[in-house]
């Protein structure tokens, strides 16, 4: 386990791969930031030597013509370098944003691609919040550290032409000055990493604040909050979150306050050393008064461009810290093979076998195995369907033969090779599969069915929509399969019911076509007459293809070639829905209590069947 306190990388390595990234998105940023820093420099020096300059020459009692040229000179000269300063900063600000949309980019890829484990993984999803907070704002890392590295660099470009001024002055004076600011610094740097070491505290207070805001804003959620007053559950957590992110910031503060005490008596004493030695030089050697006032405000200047080069590294430290817990992030390892897995070529037409290998299962964490000693063949083209109990493990072993988890133990097998050897995203397009939430687009009915932008086949989706039975439902939406669906991006957007969504899935799956199909409960929502002719429907559709069909509803799946009956993640049963109804088991004891209930207490959608 690394250190807390350092990042993976330092702030040179950190520095170099925000260049990078520059260089790849807007090559100006780092040359803008070098101009930006030159000319706030040379602004500074010019401010500097105004008065003695002015002051000498008024000592020397040039003529009013050459005094009136000097004032004029350096006023054209503050205006130009006023204004570049102004231009420059102006200039960079969009570029500086592009950068960090770019690393934000990055993290979402990262987040749409990343193994299937990761993302039920809590150290992955804290460290998806980190790495989201440093490019969620300008003020943040990614955007921040322009402005700290030109801020570094105007203070390095003053120190030099304020330490050749000096440099006429007694060499201690310049010691002394550097390595009181040093000890500030590292003061500084010691009390300010307090915030770093206790980021995991601040990071569980945003995330649990950021769920509560999600509840209390998200629609689905909306008809509970006030049937069952979860609003005051939901201000309960939020208040006493509050209490705890208040504490802890009170004590982060106190951290900092005592860095910055350290900080303010170093100043003192230096600036106190600085002074008197001036003094002194002024009673004892007589320095002219334009002299004085050169040198005066050249100690003074010299220790905050020193002051300016130590702060900044320190903020530059934090900030290097902040860029290390994203490139932590988006170089996450990837429990799964993808470009370095073999390729695999989904191919319709073509038949395929899906085994399991005497597989088990347990869920990081957990005490216990979910799937115990699976092994089971899916031979091609048959249908197969996984019923069971509630958290009996249907979802779970869905979730292992689609190749989102892999096994704890033993394989799962595709033409009798494991499917680790593969390029996952080649696995993964050899299935279309529903599962019990929809993943519906903001986007055109088109594109929900085709899954993409560009290069949709309207013809095929027309094919598919027909198929789902929901044409007349398209033909008679405003903008038939251009119109969109859903209201948080589109005002003009369509809602669809479960029942048109489940069809419009149905018709999704169609259209990719691939050679196994999976469903995993996406008609819990509908009623058992729906959820029959949705699957009959599928079944239709995918005649011959591989399928797995999921349900609790033993009814809905009868028609399979074979039936699994799962308990406490082990195979109970198998068999077709009459030799298990013979049999007499526990799938036959389930089936009757169903069929009773739907008969008597739900209604006679079963018997009609
Ligand atoms: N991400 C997870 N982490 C830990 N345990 C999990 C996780 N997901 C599921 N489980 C546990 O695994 C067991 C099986 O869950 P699974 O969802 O596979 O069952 P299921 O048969 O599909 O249930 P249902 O019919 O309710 O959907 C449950 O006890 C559940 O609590």
């Amino acid at each position: 386990m690394k250190n807390q306190n350092k990042g993976a990388y330092n702030i040179w390595q950190n520095t170099a791969f925000m260049l990078k990234t520059a260089w790849k998105t807007r090559k100006s940023v780092p040359v803008l930031g070098v101009l930006l820093a030159a000319a706030t420099a040379g602004q500074s020096v010019a401010e500097l030597l105004v008065g003695p300059v002015l002051l000498m020459e008024v000592e020397e009692k040039v003529p009013l013509t050459s005094l009136i040229l000097s004032i004029l000179g350096f006023t054209l000269i503050l205006f130009i370098l006023a204004g570049l300063g102004a231009w420059l900063k102006d200039g960079g600000f969009i570029g500086r944003i592009a950068v960090r949309m770019n690393l934000l980019r990055q993290i979402d890829s990262k987040v749409a691609g990343t193994s299937y484990p990761n993302t039920l993984d809590t150290k992955f999803i804290n460290s998806q919040s980190k790495a989201l907070k440093s490019t969620s704002a300008n003020r943040e890392a990614t955007e921040a550290i322009w402005t700290t590295w030109t801020d570094i660099l105007t203070n390095i470009f003053g120190f030099i032409v304020y330490l050749t001024l000096l440099s006429g002055l007694h060499p201690l004076l310049t010691v002394v000055v550097i390595a009181t600011t040093a000890a500030g610094y590292c003061v500084n740097k010691r009390f300010n990493s307090w915030g770093y070491r206790h980021r995991e505290e601040e990071s569980a207070c945003h995330e649990r604040l950021a769920y509560i805001h999600r509840v209390s804003t998200r629609r689905s959620y909306a008809k509970d909050i006030r049937v069952f007053g979860l609003r005051d559950w939901l201000e309960d957590v939020w208040d006493k979150t509050m209490g705890l992110y208040r504490a802890f910031v009170a004590r982060r503060e106190a951290a900092y306050l005592w860095g910055n005490a350290v900080d303010l008596v170093l100043t003192f004493a230096r600036n106190g050393i600085a002074y008197a030695y001036l003094i002194t030089l002024t009673l004892t050697q007589g320095l002219a008064a334009s002299e004085f006032l050169l040198y005066f405000n050249a100690v003074s200047g010299f220790t905050q461009w020193v002051t300016g080069i130590l702060e900044k590294f320190s903020q530059l430290h934090l900030q290097s810290l902040d860029i290390s817990a994203l490139r932590e992030f988006l170089e996450w390892p990837e429990p799964f093979k993808f470009d370095d897995g073999e390729p695999l070529e989904a191919d319709p037409e073509k038949s395929y076998e899906l085994c399991l290998d005497d597989v088990s299962y347990r869920y990081p964490g957990s005490e216990k195995d979910t799937l115990s000693h699976i092994s089971l063949t899916i031979h091609p083209g048959e249908k197969v369907a996984i019923v069971g109990l509630n958290g009996a493990g249907k979802t779970t072993l869905v979730r292992l033969i689609c190749g989102f988890l892999d096994p704890t133990q033993g394989q799962v097998l595709l033409n009798g090779r494991d499917i680790r050897k593969y390029d996952r995203r080649d696995y993964y397009r050899m299935f279309c599969a529903v599962f019990q939430d929809f993943s519906l687009l903001e986007a055109s009915v088109a594109q929900n069915v085709a899954q993409r932008v560009d290069g949709i086949n309207t013809d095929k989706v027309w094919k598919c929509i027909d198929q789902a039975g929901l044409t007349q439902v398209v033909r008679d939406l405003p903008l038939g399969i251009d119109t969109p669906v859903g209201r948080q991006v589109f005002e003009n957007g369509v809602e669809l019911s479960g029942g048109q969504t489940q069809r419009l899935m149905l018709a999704r799956a169609l259209y990719k076509d691939a050679p196994i199909l999976a469903l995993d409960e996406p008609t819990a929502a509908l009623d058992p007459i729906a959820e029959n002719d949705i699957y009959m429907k599928y079944s239709k559709m995918t005649h011959g293809r591989t399928s797995l069909f999921i349900s609790h509803r033993l009814a809905s799946t009868r028609f399979c070639h074979r039936i699994l009956f799962l308990e406490h993640g082990k195979i109970a049963e198998e068999g077709s829905h009459e030799a298990l109804m013979d049999a007499g088991g526990a799938y036959a004891r389930l089936f009757e209590i169903q069929s009773r209930y739907y008969q008597e207490g739900g209604g006679t959608h079963e018997s009609g069947k």
